[in-house]
């Protein structure tokens, strides 16, 4: 968003260099985690253990396939009997105009389209949830279905890191109307990252836990099952609880359910929620998602950190993206947002940070 004086808004991700980094950084990784998955000694620091030829890369079918699971989705997407939710609107009811900066890699990285459509079909929201988080849970069962093909049948390990996700995915297309107040649909143009993320990202190294219980087998028993099921609990009930109740009181503030939480009124004529949820942290709602991406790890032991590259990648992710909505709200809520921060001091973790 330009400033008052006119003057560019400060570049994110690091300018163009760690734009186009992250375009080189963040397929090599895939790549390599797919690799390195696959082999024994699963060394997530090491090199990977071979590099498959190209006829091996190059698949017409696997890219038919792809396509035609893209497709699918494109038309259960389009069915008319769908829900249809308002977006979020703009403080002066208006659609900000973002400048164009004349940066072609930065541009193509972060997107500078805020809603792209064609006539009623939004690209970053179709994207945002479903070829890519359905598509998620389908590896996952096949990895399962090819455990039990294997071994006779699925492991506890690899029943549970299926049922965790499942469940976060299935969590996420009941509240798909709540994607609509996320940073990606409300402040992200539709670029390189969100469309990698969305459609292989997600999918391909969101599946890594049950990739890696398939090619290495770990035992658990019932007691640590038992306590690792109440670690995924305990952060899915912080995660949907801190979640649902911003939603619920960014759509109505006199709702029941929290019209009796601490406010603070802002400039914009938006109140900020500073008891509840919100008043523990400014962001529980990554608290919850912290300790589940923990629980997704654990079930695959601790011999190899290869499993716990998500709970690494995830934690960076969400500090990087709590210092960039830190700066959102700042700009929005300028002294309110001061005030907020002096009264819930810590961003993510109580007492710790
Ligand atoms: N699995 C994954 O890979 C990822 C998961 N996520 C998850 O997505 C979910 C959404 O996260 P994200 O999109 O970052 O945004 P959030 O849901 O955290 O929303 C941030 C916005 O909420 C509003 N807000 C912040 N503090 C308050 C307050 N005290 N009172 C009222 N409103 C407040 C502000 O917007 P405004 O005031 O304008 O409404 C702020 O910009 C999280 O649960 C996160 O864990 C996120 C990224 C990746
Ligand atoms: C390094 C890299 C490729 C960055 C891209 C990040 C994206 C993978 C994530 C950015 C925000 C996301 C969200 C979800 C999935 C991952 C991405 C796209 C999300 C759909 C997962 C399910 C949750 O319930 C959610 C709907 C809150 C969430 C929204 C943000």
């Amino acid at each position: 968003m330009a400033s008052p004086q006119g003057s560019r808004a400060p570049l994110e991700f690091g300018g163009p260099l760690g734009a186009a980094a992250l375009m080189l950084l963040l397929p090599a990784t895939m790549f390599h985690l797919l690799l390195v998955v696959r082999s024994g000694p699963a060394r997530l620091l090491g090199p990977p253990p071979y590099l498959p030829g190209l006829q091996v890369l190059w698949s017409p079918r696997m890219l038919l396939l792809w396509l035609t699971w893209l497709g699918l989705q494109a038309a259960l997407y389009l069915l008319p009997a769908r829900k249809v939710a308002e977006g979020q609107e703009l403080k002066d009811k208006s659609r900000l105009l973002y400048p164009i900066n004349g940066n072609p890699i930065y541009d193509f990285f972060l997107g500078r389209e805020l809603n792209p459509r064609v006539w009623s079909f939004d690209f970053k929201y179709f994207c945002e949830l479903r070829p890519g988080l359905i598509g998620w849970v389908l590896i996952n069962l096949a990895m399962l279905m090819q455990e039990a093909e294997l071994r006779g049948s699925p492991s506890l390990a690899m029943w549970l890191v299926n049922g965790f996700q499942l469940l976060y995915v299935g969590d996420a297309l009941w509240h798909e109307e709540a994607v609509l107040t996320t940073m990606d649909i409300t402040h992200d143009g539709f670029g390189f990252m969100l469309a990698f993320g969305d459609l292989a990202w997600v999918p391909f190294t969101y599946s890594l836990q049950a990739q890696f219980l398939l090619h290495h087998p770990q035992p658990l028993g019932l007691p640590v099952a038992s306590v690792i099921c109440l670690i995924n609990a305990v952060g899915y009930y912080i995660f949907r609880g801190a979640n649902s109740q911003k939603n619920t009181f960014r759509k109505n503030p006199s709702d029941p359910r929290v019209a009796d939480l601490e406010t603070i009124p802002t400039a914009t004529g938006r109140q900020l929620l500073v008891s509840g949820w919100w008043g523990m942290v400014r962001h529980p709602n990554y608290l919850g998602d912290l300790i589940m991406a923990l629980a997704w790890s654990l079930p695959c032991g601790v011999s190899h950190l290869l499993p716990y590259f998500y709970l690494l990648y995830f934690t960076a992710l969400l500090v990087h993206r709590e210092a960039r909505d830190e700066q959102q709200c700042l700009q929005k809520y300028g002294l309110a947002w001061h005030e907020y921060c002096r009264r819930v001091p810590y961003r993510i973790l109580p007492y710790i940070y």
